[in-house]
C-alpha cells in the first residue's frame, strides 16, 4: 500500500459498486475491509456502496445483512454506523448488456447525492465479487449501459483458469475498459509481509547484497493449509490446489521475490514493469522432473467428489527464474489442503559460509518471511552455544511486523481496496503479469500432468515431494 502521491490521491467522493454483495466474499472480506478503509479515515469524506446481487431485497434489508456480516466476521460494525448504514443502497434484479435493471437508474440517484455533498463528479469504482462467469457478462453490460467511462473495475480472482481462458477474458474485458481501468486482484499481493519484501530488501543492504544466486542456495515459498474442501468440493473439484494456489498466488510471490530493482518504488509503472519482467522469465514448469501433486486420503468420499477424481489437493513445484540474478536457484512453491498446519513462509536459504566453520554446521543460514497475518520476518542464525566450550547452536532472531513502533498493520482486502480508490495499480496483477503466469503453469495442464500421490491428513503431503528441496528439506517440515 503506497500513501497517496500528487499522482494518486483520494478522489473527493466515491460509489462502490458491489456485485455479489450477498456472497461469502462479499460478507467475510469485502465488506468488513471496507469497513476497515472507512475506519482508518482513508475512504473519501464522501461515499455510497450499492450492494448488486439477484435477490430481492431492499435498502433496510440489505444494511441489515450488512450489520450481521460485520458482527460475524468479528470486526464488528463501525463506531459511526448510523452514518455508514444511510451510505447503504441496493440494487437488486438483474444486470447485463440486455437488461440493465434498476442499477443505471440507483447509480444516477447516488451520483446525484455525492455531487450536491461535495460538489463535483464521484468517482464509480466497481467490485466484481462474483464468479468468473459473470466477468465478461457484467463487462459488457457496463459498457453497454455507459456506467465503464472513467470508472475503474476490481476483478476478483480466478481471471481466467489457463493460457486461452485468460486471453478470452481479457479480450472481452477489453472492449470495454482499458487496462488502466482494470484493477484484478490477488489479494496475497496486499498482505503485509509480502509488501515488506521490498523494503526489507532495498532499505537494508544486510539483505539486498545477498539477495542473488551468489549467497541464495535456494528460496521456498511455503503455503501449507490445514483446511477441509469439503464446504467448496464443486469448487475444489473443477479447480485444484495447482491452480487454485501457485498459479494465482505463489507465482505473485515468487514475482515479488525475484524481481529486479524498480527505479522508484512509489512509481507503479516501475514496480509493475519490474514484476511483470521477472514473470516472463519463469520457465516454463516441467510436470515431470519438477512437480509433484498430492491429493488426501479420503478426499474422493468427500460427498460432490468423484470416486475416481484425480484432482490435486496438494501442489509441489520446483521454478526456475531464467535471470542472471537467480539462475541455477531453484524457487520451491508448495502448497495444500488438510497439510500438518497453516501457515505463510518465504524462505531464503543461503549457501553455507567459507572459512573454518564451513562444513561443521548443522543448519543453514535463513531469511524468513512469515506472511501470514500481520507478518513476521526471522533470521536462522548459528552462535556459539553459551557456556565453556566451542559448540554452535542455530537459532531465530526473530521481528514481528505488528511490534514495529507506529505500525498498525492492515489487512490484505483493505490494503488493495485503498489502492483502488487511489488508482494504485502497483499490487494488482496485470494483463501482462497474467499472461507470463499462465504461460509458465500450462505445461502442468497437459498431457504430461503427474498424478496425484495419496497422502494422509495432516501430513507435510506425499513424501515424493521430499526430492525437490534436495540437498536441503523443506523447511517447514517434511
Ligand atoms: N469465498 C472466498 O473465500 C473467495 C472467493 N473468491 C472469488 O470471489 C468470487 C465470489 O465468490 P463467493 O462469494 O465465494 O461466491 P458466492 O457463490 O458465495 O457468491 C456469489 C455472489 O455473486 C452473485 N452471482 C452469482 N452468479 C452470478 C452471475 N452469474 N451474475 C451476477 N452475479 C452472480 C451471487 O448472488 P446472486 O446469484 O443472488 O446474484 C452472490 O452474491 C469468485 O470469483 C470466487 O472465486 C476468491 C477468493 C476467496
Ligand atoms: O484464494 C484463496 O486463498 C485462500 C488462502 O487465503 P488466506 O487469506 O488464508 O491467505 C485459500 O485457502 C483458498 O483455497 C484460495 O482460493
Amino acid at each position: 500500500m503506497n500513501a497517496p502521491t500528487e499522482r494518486h490521491s483520494l478522489p473527493d467522493s466515491v460509489v462502490i459498486v458491489l456485485f455479489g454483495a450477498t456472497g461469502d466474499l462479499a460478507g467475510r472480506m469485502v465488506l468488513p475491509a471496507i469497513h476497515e478503509v472507512h475506519s482508518r479515515g482513508l475512504m473519501p469524506a464522501h461515499w455510497r456502496l450499492i450492494g448488486c446481487a439477484a435477490d430481492q431485497l431492499d435498502d433496510e434489508g440489505f444494511r441489515d445483512r450488512v450489520a450481521a456480516s460485520l458482527d460475524g466476521s468479528g470486526t464488528g460494525r463501525p463506531a459511526d454506523w448510523e452514518t455508514v448504514r444511510s451510505s447503504l443502497r441496493y440494487c437488486g434484479g438483474t444486470f447485463s448488456a440486455e437488461d440493465p435493471g434498476n442499477l443505471p437508474r440507483t447509480l444516477a440517484e447516488v451520483r446525484e447525492e455525492l455531487v450536491a455533498e461535495s460538489g463535483g463528479e464521484p468517482l464509480v469504482l466497481h467490485f466484481l465479487a462474483v464468479p468468473p462467469v459473470a466477468f465478461t457478462p457484467i463487462a459488457r453490460g457496463l459498457g453497454a449501459h455507459g456506467l465503464a467511462d472513467g470508472a475503474r473495475v476490481v476483478f476478483e480472482k480466478p481471471y481466467g483458469t489457463s493460457l486461452e481462458s485468460f486471453e478470452e477474458l481479457d479480450a472481452a474485458v477489453k472492449e470495454v475498459l482499458d487496462e488502466e481501468q482494470i484493477f484484478r486482484i490477488d489479494h496475497f499481493l496486499g498482505k503485509e509481509g509480502v509488501q515488506t519484501i521490498y523494503v526489507l530488501r532495498f532499505a537494508n543492504q544486510l539483505f539486498g547484497s545477498e539477495w542473488s544466486r551468489a549467497s541464495v542456495d535456494q528460496v521456498q515459498i511455503d503455503v501449507p493449509e490445514d483446511l477441509d474442501v469439503a464446504n467448496r468440493i464443486a469448487f475444489y473439484e473443477a479447480t485444484g490446489a495447482a491452480l487454485d494456489m501457485i498459479v494465482t498466488h505463489l507465482f505473485q510471490v515468487a514475482g515479488q521475490v525475484a524481481m529486479e530493482p524498480p527505479t522508484d518504488l512509489r512509481d507503479p509503472a516501475s514496480v509493475i514493469a519490474a514484476r511483470e519482467a521477472v514473470l516472463r522469465a519463469f520457465r516454463p514448469l516441467n510436470p515431470v522432473e519438477d512437480v509433484v501433486l498430492g491429493q488426501f486420503e479420503g478426499y474422493r468420499d468427500i460427498e460432490g467428489a468423484a470416486p475416481d477424481s484425480t484432482q490435486d489437493t496438494f501442489a509441489a513445484v520446483r521454478l526456475w527464474v531464467d535471470t542472471e540474478r537467480w539462475r541455477g536457484v531453484p524457487f520451491l512453491l508448495r502448497t495444500g489442503k488438510r497439510m500438518a498446519r497453516k501457515t505463510q513462509r518465504i524462505t531464503l536459504v543461503l549457501k553455507p559460509p567459507f572459512g573454518p566453520l564451513a562444513d561443521k554446521l548443522d543448519a543453514p543460514n535463513t531469511i524468513e518471511i512469515c506472511f501470514s497475518g500481520d507478518g513476521e520476518i526471522q533470521l536462522g542464525i548459528t552462535v556459539k552455544t553459551p557456556g565453556p566450550d566451542l559448540s554452535y547452536s542455530s537459532g531465530k532472531a526473530v521481528l514481528e511486523l505488528d511490534d514495529v513502533p507506529g505500525g498498525d498493520p492492515i489487512s490484505p482486502y483493505a490494503s488493495l481496496i485503498h489502492d483502488a480508490l487511489i488508482g494504485d495499480r502497483s499490487l494488482y496483477t496485470t494483463a501482462e503479469g497474467l499472461r507470463a503466469a499462465f504461460a509458465a503453469f500450462a505445461p502442468l495442464q497437459g498431457p504430461e500432468r503427474p498424478d496425484p500421490v495419496p497422502y494422509e491428513p495432516g501430513s507435510w503431503g506425499p513424501e515424493e515431494a521430499r526430492r525437490l528441496a534436495a540437498p536441503h528439506r523443506w523447511m517447514l517440515g517434511e
